[in-house]
């Protein structure tokens, strides 16, 4: 849906980003990933037109960005920055309808909307609506930036280190929602983040940059298993073994075990278990960060939210290890 080929960015004689070509498909959730100053940002901003490119074609639906107005491209774009951006002088309300002002909706659809919307990213409307932005909390702020930027339903939204201005805390909670969010309302995303346990919580794929260039495009697990170059490989390197919980799901433990001889109790077989849930994509990561210590086993859930086996915590452990073995053995 949005297409990059041999896009590049020159500032003066520097480069920003060299020779940049993928492709970002309808309503997937894609990272742009690197390290400090490799051309994140510019990257984004090039998809909206706040960044000219040098060289190279940027598509959309495969139309050249440059064939509308900016503006108009803009309107169909969201866009959340760190530090949201808010307009100060703005209540929440105004902030939020900044852009169905401008398609000129008429003040009932707007009024219901932004009522709509703050629901929606959790805010009552009867108590925020008519705050100004410094009159809430950054985590407030940043859900109203989400807000506006969803405000017209536009089919993409660009998110530039969303919640880099939060604490730990508030960041986990306030990633949690919004990826609940985006889950529910299928949009394209492109997202600019420097933490990589971010971007291998939310993204289905990842595009690696160093220093303007490509490293590599795939999903987390690829780049993490099958790194296509010394860079990939070392990029990950220190925080490996939490991204690689977070990559491998209760799903894959399950289908390891069993293929094995430790085969987990089968509910098709009759047996109820109890213990804490655990759905078949929820990542080996989440489950055991929630682990209680008293649980002995978990009840894993199918797609279709149907218990299929209870695992026992030892179980799942080592399933975890067989499935790491199991990815590490086909990259070699
Ligand atoms: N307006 C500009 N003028 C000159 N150089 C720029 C400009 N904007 C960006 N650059 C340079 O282009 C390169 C890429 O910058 P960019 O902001 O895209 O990187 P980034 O990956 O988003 O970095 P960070 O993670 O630190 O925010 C950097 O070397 C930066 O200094």
């Amino acid at each position: 849906m949005i297409e990059l080929q041999k896009v590049s960015k020159y500032y003066g004689q520097k480069a920003a980003v060299v020779d940049l070509s993928f492709k970002i498909e309808e309503g997937e959730i894609f990272g742009l990933i690197g390290t400090s100053g490799c051309g994140k940002t510019t990257t984004l901003k090039m998809i909206n037109r706040l960044v000219t490119p040098s060289s190279g074609h940027i598509l959309i639906n495969g139309e050249d960005i440059n064939s509308q107005p900016s503006e108009t491209l803009r309107r169909h774009i969201g866009y959340v920055i760190q530090n949201v951006g808010l307009f100060p002088h703005y209540t929440v309300q105004q902030n939020i309808a900044t852009v169905p002002r401008l398609l000129q909706w008429d003040d009932q659809r707007i009024s219901e909307r932004t009522q709509q919307l703050l629901r929606m990213v959790g805010l009552e409307p009867e108590t925020f609506a008519r705050r100004a932005p410094d009159e809430l909390s950054g985590g407030q702020q940043q859900r109203v930036g989400l807000a506006r930027a969803l405000a017209a339903d536009p089919p993409i939204i660009l998110m530039d280190e969303p919640f880099g201005a939060l604490d730990p805390i508030t960041k986990q909670q306030v990633r949690g929602e919004v990826k609940q969010l985006l889950k529910n309302i299928q949009k394209t995303i492109v997202l600019v983040t420097h933490d990589v346990g971010e971007a291998f919580d939310m993204c289905d794929r990842l595009c690696l940059l160093d220093q303007g260039k490509v490293q590599q495009v795939g999903t987390p697990r690829e780049l993490l298993f099958n790194p296509q170059n010394d860079f990939v490989d070392s990029f990950f390197k220190s925080n490996r073994l939490q991204l690689e919980m977070m990559s491998i799901t209760t799903g894959d433990i399950l289908e390891i075990l069993q293929s094995s001889a430790d085969t987990p109790r089968s509910f098709s077989e009759g047996f109820e278990g109890n213990g804490p849930r655990a759905a078949a994509n929820d990542s080996f990561f989440s489950v055991f960060q929630d682990a209680k210590p008293e649980a002995h086993s978990y009840v894993i859930y199918d797609k279709e939210d149907q218990p299929v086996a209870s695992v026992t915590s030892e179980q799942l452990l080592s399933g975890f290890y067989r499935v790491r073995h199991k990815l590490k053995e086909k990259q070699g």
